[in-house]
Formats: C-alpha cells, sequence, structure tokens
C-alpha cells in the first residue's frame, strides 16, 4: 500500500472515537477530499471490558504517572484490535482517550500512541488533535464542527441548523450553509452545552449499579427538582459567551445538589439539566436555528429528547432524519479530519474554538517514521 496521501481528489479514511463515555472505540470510513463528503463506508465497534474500562477511568484527570501509562496501553491495544479491519483505507484519523481537558491552562491530553498504531497497522495516522489549538489558545474542542458543516452541505440543507451531540459532555454546531466555506466568518459556531450523559451514567452506576438510564426508564418515573436546576443554571459557565468547551468531569459536584433526592427524582433532573444547558446554549446562537439534529447515546433517551423538543421553537430529530449514522458521527468526524490535516487545511477556527487564527491541529505519523508533522 502507497503511503503517501494524494493531494486531490477522494481520500477513503478510517475514523476512530473513544468518547468520554468510556463504552468503547467507535470506527468508520468516509470518502472525503476534506471538504465534500463523497460517501460513507463501514463501521465497527470494539467494547471495552469492565476491567480495561477501570483502567481509563482511574487515569480521567491525570496528567502522567502510572494511571496515564496504563491507560495509554489500553487504547493502544483496543485501537490496534478496533482498526485493523478494513484494511483497504489511505489513512486513519485516530481522536485517542481524552484523560484531561484543561484550555485555560493551555493542556489537553488524548492518550494513545499514533506513531505505535501507524507502525502496528501499516497506514499513516493522524493523531493529537486538540493540541495545537489549546497551545494556540483555543478551547481544543469541539472539533467536529468542520465536519459538521461538510454534513449540512451533504444533505443539502440551505437554512441555519444546529448539530447537537449528546455523548458524556454535550456540544453544539451552529452551521449556516449559505456559507461556501466552513472557515468562512459567521458560517460556524460552537461550543460544549454542559454535561450530558456523564452524570446521568455516574449516578446510575452509584445507586443502581447500572450503566445507564437505558430508554429514560427511571427519568420517566420522576420528577425535576425545580430548585436544583436553578442551582445548576447558576454556574458561571452558562453565562460565559462560546466557544467554550468543557472536561468530563468539570460537573461531577452537580451529582451533590440531587443527593437527597429519590433515584427516579434524581434521574429525572440530571436529565434535566443536560437539556436545559442545551436550551441555555442555543440562546448564544447568532440566529434561532431551524431544525436541531441529535447525534451521540442521548438521542434514544425519549425523556431526553421530549424535554428538549418541548423547550425548543424548532424541530428536535435524531441525525437518522437526513441519513446520517447518530452513532458513527464522531468516529467519521476524524476521518474527515485527518484528511484534512493530511492536506494542510484547517480544522479548527475562531467560530468553533476561539482560537485567534485557523488552525490546523494534528501530528501524522507514517508506518516507517514516527511523529512527522505534515
Ligand atoms: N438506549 C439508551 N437510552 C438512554 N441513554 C442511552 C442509550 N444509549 C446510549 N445512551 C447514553 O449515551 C451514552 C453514550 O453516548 P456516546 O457514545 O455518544 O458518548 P461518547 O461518544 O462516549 O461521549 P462524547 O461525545 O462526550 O465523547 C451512554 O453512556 C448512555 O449514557
Ligand atoms: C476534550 C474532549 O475530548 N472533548 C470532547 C468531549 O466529548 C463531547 C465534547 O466533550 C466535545 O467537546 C469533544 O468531542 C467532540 C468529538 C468534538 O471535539 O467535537
Amino acid at each position: 500500500m502507497s503511503k503517501a496521501i494524494s493531494k486531490t481528489g477522494p481520500v477513503r479514511a478510517l475514523g476512530a472515537m473513544s468518547g468520554t463515555s468510556l463504552d468503547g472505540v467507535d470506527t468508520a470510513v468516509i470518502e472525503t477530499d476534506g471538504v465534500a463528503i463523497f460517501g460513507f463506508g463501514e463501521v465497527g465497534y470494539r467494547e471495552y471490558a469492565d476491567q480495561e474500562r477501570s483502567v481509563l477511568r482511574q487515569g480521567l484527570g491525570k496528567w502522567h504517572g502510572p494511571e496515564v501509562e496504563a491507560a495509554t496501553a489500553v487504547v493502544n491495544k483496543a485501537h490496534a484490535e478496533a482498526l485493523a479491519e478494513p484494511s483497504d483505507v489511505a489513512l486513519i484519523g485516530f481522536h485517542g482517550q481524552t484523560l484531561a481537558h484543561d484550555p485555560q491552562g493551555r493542556r489537553t491530553l488524548q492518550v494513545g500512541d499514533g506513531g505505535f498504531l501507524a507502525g502496528a497497522l501499516g497506514v499513516p495516522v493522524v493523531w493529537d488533535f486538540r493540541s495545537d489549538d489549546v497551545a494556540m489558545g483555543g478551547e481544543g474542542a469541539p472539533l467536529a464542527p468542520f465536519f459538521h458543516f461538510a454534513c449540512a452541505k451533504w444533505f443539502g440543507a440551505t437554512e441555519p441548523l444546529c448539530f447537537l451531540n449528546l455523548g458524556g459532555v454535550g456540544n453544539l454546531t451552529y452551521v449556516d450553509p449559505s456559507f461556501e466555506r466552513a472557515e468562512d466568518a459567521g458560517a460556524l459556531l460552537a461550543f460544549d452545552t454542559g454535561p450530558a450523559n456523564a452524570p446521568i451514567n455516574d449516578l446510575m452506576q452509584a445507586r443502581l449499579g447500572l450503566e445507564m438510564d437505558k430508554g429514560g426508564a427511571v427519568a420517566a418515573q420522576g420528577t425535576v427538582e425545580t430548585g436544583a436546576l436553578e442551582l445548576f443554571l447558576a454556574e458561571p459557565y452558562f453565562s460565559r459567551m462560546p466557544p467554550k468547551s468543557l472536561d468530563r468531569d468539570d460537573f461531577s459536584e452537580m451529582i451533590e445538589l440531587v443527593q437527597e433526592l429519590s433515584d427516579p427524582d434524581a434521574v429525572a433532573t440530571l436529565t434535566g439539566m443536560c437539556a436545559a444547558g442545551v436550551v441555555q446554549g442555543i440562546e448564544h446562537c447568532p440566529t434561532p436555528p431551524t431544525r436541531v439534529l441529535v447525534t451521540g447515546g442521548g438521542r434514544h433517551n425519549p425523556v431526553l429528547m421530549e424535554m428538549l423538543r418541548v423547550s425548543l421553537d424548532c424541530p428536535v430529530d435524531p441525525v437518522e432524519a437526513v441519513g446520517l449514522d447518530g452513532d458513527m458521527l464522531e468516529a467519521q468526524a476524524f476521518g474527515y479530519l485527518a484528511v484534512r490535516v493530511a492536506r494542510g487545511m484547517a480544522t479548527s477556527c475562531p467560530g468553533t474554538t476561539g482560537v485567534k487564527a485557523l488552525v490546523g491541529g494534528g501530528i501524522f505519523s507514517v508506518p516507517e517514521t514516527e511523529h512527522t508533522q505534515p
């Protein structure tokens, strides 16, 4: 297989994402020239074993030391397995696992070694997508917005709309598809809306020994406690102008706000907090979006989706409504971004991460030599 990436035309790239929920590695093929999407291909999923997940969990919030090394080994092994198929790809975009994120301190850590994976898989790997943006004063997240812009063009959107990712953390991208390029000032505004599923999962685990509130079944039995919700919304994060981003556990103390509540009321209230963060966030959009397209695991939670529908003035649908795959959008995004990095194109801009100028972040590692800048 040729190790060089052609300078023009579509590339078949494989993206991999290990998200803040710590459930597993999503992989997805995308065909793109770094601007337009030409097609979507095979998808895969490699779940973390319980023991692996607990190693990752122990690494959360740490920047170095044995826990970080152990988490790196888990991420390397899981991705070497997850990315072995399909083999006929020209490039891999490897996000890694975020252990810690502190843009104000100009540091962010996604573990996993792209140089090792390039050697193991025999395919060039783009990785460490966030560090350059953070080093240049950006938030380092979210990075999916350039891909969201391409998705809007792909399905023929003509009016401003939002993509909402409800993973462990929530993030929103406002897209104005009347602009020609994602880089154009005003085409994109993006930011993290607040905690999404992470606190719900944490509470479900701590109280009921369950991984998640499947189908919103527990929340559906409860009532949102408005006092706790108001305290949550008083957090300065919500009035801060975007772009802005969060670490997975930045709001971990919110569980204390629901400590005295019954299980159903506590879960309902955490679900309400996720929805309220989104509703508050949408107020920051330059114009009201004509629709909200929801991606990530939270779209499978009907209680959460209904809370959004009753509070927002536009249709709220899963991204499947426009032919996209909400379980794979982030993996596709990092395949897409890898092609942009390989071709020297930007991956973030002032509207997406608050960085002062366009940034094309990422390390490009080829199988023979490691850690080569593109
Ligand atoms: N059927 C379901 N019912 C309720 N919640 C669900 C369901 N399926 C998934 N979820 C929630 O979605 C979470 C997984 O979402 P997702 O895979 O988008 O997260 P992630 O990609 O790891 O996070 P992030 O986008 O923050 O990096 C699960 O941990 C769970 O909380
Ligand atoms: C630092 C980090 O890993 N951030 C993730 C996280 O998960 C959701 C939200 O917080 C988002 O900002 C980002 O991921 C998506 C893929 C992004 O960069 O667009």
